[in-house]
């Protein structure tokens, strides 16, 4: 079966003291990960070795940076570059959340740059797409999401592209409670490995683990997971609940 991941984004939330105690929460309680489920905090970049430590070396779980530099090293003042993360022994990376394409102005071709470089430094990318409000009121969302594939990953070869995780999120239901509903994950999700068939193959479509994000709560988290290709979630707002994202982790595929 293809990886199961319940993945926290704790965006720009808690304090150094509320995030270790978040974190310890998560980590104490009692989950038992099947072998192909896992557990990934994305957390703020002054957090990582902090909650790193925490996690320590409980098996399945893992920690995340929610961005890095598309550049390598040098002047880049307030930069994270992947070698860093990398030395700090970070597996994971989220790249392309909307709120970094809206907010910061992270362009498709700028993704795929972080993307590249992510890759170079043996760091997993969690490669973020979905579309806008008025885009799926249009019902362009297929067509607007195989752009972002299309433009940010398809440079990349099998190989690399085999090493990634999507999270498919419609920038609608993030932090606005309204959740997709499972049939609208399920479609689009589907959707994407497709795409992925027609240009990597179905070997390589099939093994990329695709989740879905937007309004994941412990309600819902059972309906939206058990869709044939939905590989679990990336959370926000649930993530920081300790309790609920104790749920959601129990909620993935076994
Ligand atoms: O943006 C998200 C995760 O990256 C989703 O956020 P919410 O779960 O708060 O809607």
């Amino acid at each position: 079966m293809r990886k199961q991941i319940a993945a926290a984004n704790w965006k720009m939330n808690l304090t150094i003291h509320q995030a270790k105690e978040l974190a310890e929460n998560i980590i104490n309680a009692p989950i038992d990960l099947k072998p192909d489920q896992l557990v990934v905090l994305g957390v703020p970049f002054p957090y990582l070795a902090p909650i790193q430590k925490v996690v320590g070396d409980k098996a399945g779980f893992y920690v995340a940076a929610q961005n890095l530099s598309n550049k390598k090293n040098g002047a880049f003042t307030g930069e994270v570059s992947a070698e860093m993360l990398q030395s700090l022994g970070i597996q994971y990376v989220i790249i392309g959340h909307s709120e970094r394409r809206e907010y910061y102005n992270e362009t498709n071709g700028v993704l795929a740059e972080k993307l590249n470089i992510a890759l170079e430094y043996g760091l997993t990318p969690i490669f973020c797409c979905g579309e806008p409000l008025y885009i799926r009121e249009e019902e362009r969302q297929n067509a607007f999401v195989a752009e972002q594939l299309k433009e940010s990953l398809y440079h990349l070869s099998a190989e690399d592209v085999s090493k990634i995780v999507i999270a498919y999120e419609p920038i609608w239901a993030i932090g606005t409670g309204k959740t997709a509903s499972s049939e609208q994950a399920q479609e689009i999700q589907a959707f994407i490995r497709s795409e992925l068939t027609t240009k990597y193959g179905a070997e390589v479509s099939e093994s990329i683990p695709v989740l879905y994000g937007g309004s994941v709560k412990a309600n819902n988290a059972v309906e939206l997971f058990g869709q044939k290709d939905v590989d679990g979630g990336l959370v926000g707002g649930a993530s920081l609940i300790a309790t609920e994202f104790i749920a959601i982790i129990n909620s993935l595929k076994a």
